[in-house]
Parts: structure tokens; sequence; C-alpha cells
């Protein structure tokens, strides 16, 4: 396995990239299976997801499953970025949507209609890589450590809450945590939950 974290990356975003359509199709229906038996996602009124990008596992049964339940579903917005971090946007089915500079959907809000992390139950995070302490291998922006850098000086647990979605391949053992990395609680993939 390659130890430098850009080979990682690049073999785990390939890797992502070559499933056929329909093997990404199940993924996605298991890991929204996986999900709703998640006792922090029961729980979670106010629910940050993503719009997959480059291979990343497919969240549409995700978002229709928090939607039927009555949970506001919420997506990162990086065209207004302060200090580059992420505001989040509530989404219904009928949210217009545009492409942000990498490519990815985001809705189209009035400033006053963007929240902060903070104001989360729960954000259910994209990665291309984890382990078995939590800890995450992002794109490389640092978008979401930064924006979730307040959780690192808690001395006891507060919201929002953070899953990791993947698929299961993209486990991979002792990733080695930079200072500014905020640990996942879990990663919910379509083979498996894990809660640290
Ligand atoms: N679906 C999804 N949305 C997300 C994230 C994510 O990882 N996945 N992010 C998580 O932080 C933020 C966006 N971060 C991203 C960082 C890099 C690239 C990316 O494709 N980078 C290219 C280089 C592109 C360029 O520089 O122009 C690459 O690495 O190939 C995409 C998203 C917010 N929204
Ligand atoms: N809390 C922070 N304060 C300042 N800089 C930060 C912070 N968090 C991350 N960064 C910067 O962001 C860069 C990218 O971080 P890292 O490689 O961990 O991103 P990532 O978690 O893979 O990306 P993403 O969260 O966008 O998916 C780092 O070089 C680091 O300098």
């Amino acid at each position: 396995m390659p130890t430098d974290k850009s080979d990682l990356r690049q073999k785990l975003r390939a890797r992502r990239r070559a499933l056929s359509a329909d093997e990404q199709h199940q993924a996605a229906r298991r890991l929204a299976v996986n999900l709703a038996g998640t006792r922090l996602f029961l729980t979670s009124r106010r629910v940050a997801c993503y719009l997959p990008n480059d291979g990343e596992i497919d969240t549409g049964p995700v978002i229709e499953h928090i939607r039927h339940l009555r949970k506001t579903c919420y997506l990162p917005v990086l065209s207004r970025l302060s200090h580059d971090r992420l505001w989040f946007a509530e989404a219904g089915p009928k949210t217009k949507l545009t492409p942000n500079r990498f490519g990815i959907p985001e809705p189209v809000v009035k400033s006053r209609d963007l929240v902060r992390a903070q104001e989360l139950d729960l954000i259910l995070m994209p990665l291309v890589g984890f382990d078995d302490q939590g800890n995450r291998l992002g794109m490389g922006g640092g978008f979401y450590d930064r924006s979730l850098e307040f959780l690192r000086h808690r001395n006891h647990w507060r919201k929002p809450h953070l899953l990791g979605i993947a698929y299961d391949f993209q486990r991979v053992n002792g990733l080695t945590a930079d200072p500014w990395d905020v640990p996942l609680q879990g990663v919910i993939t379509d083979q498996a939950v894990y809660l640290y």
C-alpha cells in the first residue's frame, strides 16, 4: 500500500471510478439501509449530506430517506466561502442547484439562508479513505477540517455529530492523523457500520 497520502488518494479514487453502474447502484442502496439503522442518524433532525463527485458513493437513496423521515437535508456550499469554511444550505427536492468551482452541484440560496456547521445535528461526510481510529482522508482541500475546527477544542461532545460515508474498500490501515484532522465518530459503508 502506498504510504504517501497523495498516492493513496489517487489509488482509492481510481478504484471508486472503476465500479460499474450496477455495482454503484447496489452499494448506494445497501449504504442507505445501513445508515437507516444507525442511532445517531435516527436521532438527528438537521442532517447534512453531499452530492457525489469523482466516483463517490451515490447519496441519492440516503437523501431520499432523510426527506422521507421528515428530517431537514443540508448540502455544503463553497461559493460563498469565508476563510475557506463551508456553509450549508437546506436542500429540498425542488431546490435549484448550480455547479461550484469543482463542478459539484450546490444549492442556489440567499446568504441569509446559509448556516454554519455548528447549527447541524449530523454531518455525513464524503471521504477518500478512512481507518479504524476514525481518521479521514479527504480530497485534500481541508474544507471540512477547517469548518469543524471548533470541535477539536471541546472538552465534551458538541454538535454536529460526524459520520463518514464510503465504499467498504475505502477502509485502510493506520492513516497518520495531521494536527488539524477532526476524527469521525463512525463510518457507514455498503457493507458495515463502524462506530469508534
Ligand atoms: N461530493 C463532495 N462534495 C464536497 C467535498 C467532497 O469531498 N465531495 N468537499 C470536501 O472537502 C468539498 C469540496 N472539496 C473538493 C476538493 C477537491 C476536489 C477536486 O476534485 N480536486 C481536483 C483538483 C481540482 C482543481 O484544483 O481544480 C483533484 O484533486 O483532482 C473536489 C472537491 C465540499 N463539497
Ligand atoms: N483547521 C485548519 N486550519 C488551518 N489549515 C487547515 C486546517 N485544516 C486543514 N487545513 C489545511 O488544509 C490542507 C488540506 O488538509 P487535508 O489534506 O487534511 O484535507 P482533506 O481533509 O483531505 O480535505 P477535505 O476536508 O476538503 O476533504 C492542509 O494542508 C492544511 O494546511
